[in-house]
């Protein structure tokens, strides 16, 4: 009997919710972090450390696995779970906005997108039936639209006209989706920062039906105020009782504050590409480990953090780590990231629960005014 896909709504303090998203392979605790790993990997870690960072889910990308290793390769391989030694869920972007942010040369049209890999200057082509294909062949557990995310700033008119090609991309994406028991189809809506087209990219959105629904179109280059702007109303244009996932966000207070208004699930490179720079992510704020300051600083990172990077090692070490380029350093700092990220899912998941967010996300930012440590 294949478990089918719901969600449940288990505690709520203001527009915040805590509850679990069930799956075929496994249960993810939301608000939900989902550590990015693009091309069949999490940068630097094994997948049994992004499961030891408290991970249910993880990222992955049509447009980077479709150019190599290849849709059909991965499916005659097993799918991605095997190939990757992951058993849990996988949620997949559907490759639209990663062709508009990673290729120059391309053409868009009703149909779809035309362009050439980044890898090799090959030529690829998605569409709302190509991407659910792909999508499929890689063994995805949760599918997103194919949709269009205009650049910003876009005048309204664009937004408009992208936002509309995205909810007929939507419908087509349903169709080709097809009925999946076990599997789950994502809508994604968009409109900008224009309140009534997204509340009209919601309404089409709902009437075709989705197992989730994402804020797309956000995390753009419009800056914290104007996406909490957005965020004071877009959630509650979505359906309250699917997930909500807002799409490449983002730095810690950028989660808190999305979790305050309503958002359930999150993705981003963040912690993992800031850690591969050296800069850690701590309760306290950022650190950069490179700074000459930590070079004989016998402290870890952060004392009260439970991570192989701050349990074993000082600052110092990482420090030396980090100068000597040694692939060490990668890995301690894209844990410790990925553990903080994780804790704080946590420590939100809790408060929401005891209906004390209020207090929570008043000493998150109390901590990080204490400034560095
Ligand atoms: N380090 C680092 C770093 C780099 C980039 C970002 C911003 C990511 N923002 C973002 N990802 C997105 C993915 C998306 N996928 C789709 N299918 N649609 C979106 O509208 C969309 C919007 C997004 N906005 C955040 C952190
Ligand atoms: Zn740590």
């Amino acid at each position: 009997m294949i478990k089918r896909f719901s969600f449940s709504i288990h505690g709520k303090d203001g527009a915040a919710r805590t509850g679990v998203v069930h799956t075929a392979r496994g249960d993810i605790r939301t608000p939900a972090f989902m550590p990015v790993g693009t091309a069949a990997t999490v940068k630097a870690m094994m997948p049994e450390s992004v499961r030891a960072t408290g991970a249910d889910i993880l990222l992955g990308n049509t447009y980077h696995l479709m150019l190599r290793p290849g849709a059909e390769r991965m499916a005659r391989l097993g799918g991605l779970h095997a190939f990757m030694n992951w058993d849990r869920p996988i949620l997949t972007d559907s490759g639209g906005f990663q062709v508009m942010s990673l290729t120059s040369l391309r053409k868009l049209t009703e149909k779809g997108v035309e362009f050439r890999s980044h890898v090799d200057g090959s030529k690829h082509m998605l569409s709302p039936e190509r991407s659910m294909e792909i999508q499929r062949l890689l063994g995805s557990d949760i599918v997103m639209c194919f949709d269009e995310c205009p650049a910003l700033p876009a005048d309204r008119t664009r937004i408009e006209e992208s936002m509309q090609l995205s909810m007929r991309w939507a419908e087509r994406s349903k169709e080709a989706f097809g009925d999946r028991p076990g599997h789950a189809l994502f809508g994604i809506q968009q409109g900008g920062l224009e309140q009534d087209l997204r509340g009209e990219s919601a309404a089409t959105l709902q009437k075709i039906g989705f197992d989730g629904y994402a804020i797309g179109g956000l995390a753009v280059g419009e800056g914290q105020e104007a996406m909490f702007g957005v965020l004071d109303y877009a959630p509650g244009q979505l359906p309250q009782d699917k997930p909500r996932y807002l799409m490449g966000v983002g730095k810690p207070d950028d989660i808190v504050g999305a979790v305050q208004r309503g958002v359930d699930m999150f993705d981003c490179v963040l912690p993992s590409r800031s850690g591969r720079t050296g800069q850690a992510l701590t309760r306290r704020g950022a650190i950069n480990i490179k700074n000459a300051r930590h070079a004989e600083d016998p402290r870890p990172l952060d004392p009260d953090c439970t991570c192989p990077a701050c349990t074993n090692y000082s600052r110092a070490y990482l420090h030396h780590v980090f100068k000597a380029q040694e692939i060490i350093s990668s890995m301690l700092l894209t844990w410790h990231n990925l553990h903080y990220y994780q804790e704080l899912m946590a420590g939100l998941r809790g408060a929401i629960a005891a209906g004390a967010l209020d207090a929570f996300v008043a000493e998150f930012h109390a901590q990080r005014a204490a400034g560095d440590f």
